[in-house]
């Protein structure tokens, strides 16, 4: 007898098709995985592209995008934050071609604004957060982002500056792909406000939003406020 002639095996109960009645059984998010691979090798694609398109911006230009934004970031805490004197706002180091905001940052240091900056201190984990002040002293830290010591005090943000690789009309980001800034605001109970920074001419038409993103209250390019999706 050959095997197609067996008759169909007997078991006491039927093969478990929970998967194919209820596709979210196993994979609670919902996610199709085909289309979070293909998500993600766009992504990847974009990222490359629009580093190379901020790579060629010239310094000049470079200097003047950074100036006009820090400008919006000061309208925008007034207007809306009361100016944030006495809060924890989180900034970033500059890298890649990041819009500098480090002279704003001693400015609102100055004025009574407590700055932090963002610490990956464990792989694929959320991001610490530890104090800066324009005398601190910078160590480095992985990427080579100089970072504060240990020393400094760990904090927690109530206003977060995410730098943007990417942006959309719906106010998510696209990063460097470490997903860091969505792990932390997973984990950050009450969420900080955010706000993101970047350049207009890294606008897409969307982000193709996964499960795990998180969109941003704000974003700020050169342009001015961009999208707003906290309460007016
Ligand atoms: N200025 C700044 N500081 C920041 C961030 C940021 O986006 N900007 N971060 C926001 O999360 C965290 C650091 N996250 C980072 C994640 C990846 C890479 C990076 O360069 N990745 C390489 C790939 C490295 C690899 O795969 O091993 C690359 O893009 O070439 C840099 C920073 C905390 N500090
Ligand atoms: N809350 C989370 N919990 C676990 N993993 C997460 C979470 N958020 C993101 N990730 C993981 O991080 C990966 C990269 O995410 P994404 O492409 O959104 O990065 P990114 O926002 O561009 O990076 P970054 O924030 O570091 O600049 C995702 O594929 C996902 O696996």
């Amino acid at each position: 007898m050959n095997d197609q002639d067996k008759p169909a095996a007997r078991f006491a109960s039927p093969p478990c098709m929970a998967g194919e009645i209820a596709p979210d059984y196993f994979n609670p998010l919902g996610t199709d995985s085909t289309q979070a691979r293909d998500v993600a090798r766009w992504r990847r694609a974009e990222r490359a592209r629009l580093r190379g398109a901020r790579g060629k911006i010239p310094v000049a230009e470079h200097r003047r995008t950074s100036q006009a934004l820090a400008g919006h970031l000061l309208d925008l805490l007034s207007n809306r934050f009361g100016g944030a004197r006495g809060r924890v706002l989180s900034g970033y180091w500059p890298i890649k071609g990041e819009p500098d905001l480090r002279a704003a940052l001693a400015d609102l240091h100055d004025a009574g604004v407590m700055i932090a900056l963002p610490i990956v201190e464990e792989k694929a984990a959320p991001l610490v957060f530890r104090r800066w002040a324009p005398t601190t002293r910078m160590v480095l830290g992985d990427w080579n982002i100089p970072v504060p010591p240990a020393k400094a005090a760990r904090v927690t943000p109530a206003i977060m500056l995410a730098p943007l690789m990417g942006w959309d009309g719906a106010g998510y980001r696209l990063g460097y792909g470490g997903g860091y800034f969505d792990r932390t605001l997973a984990a950050l109970s009450p969420r900080p406000a955010t706000i993101g920074i970047g350049f207009q001419s890294a606008q897409l038409a969307t982000i193709y939003p996964q499960p795990h993103d998180i969109a941003l209250d704000f974003i700020l390019t050169e342009a001015g406020v961009q999208v707003t999706r906290e309460a007016p």
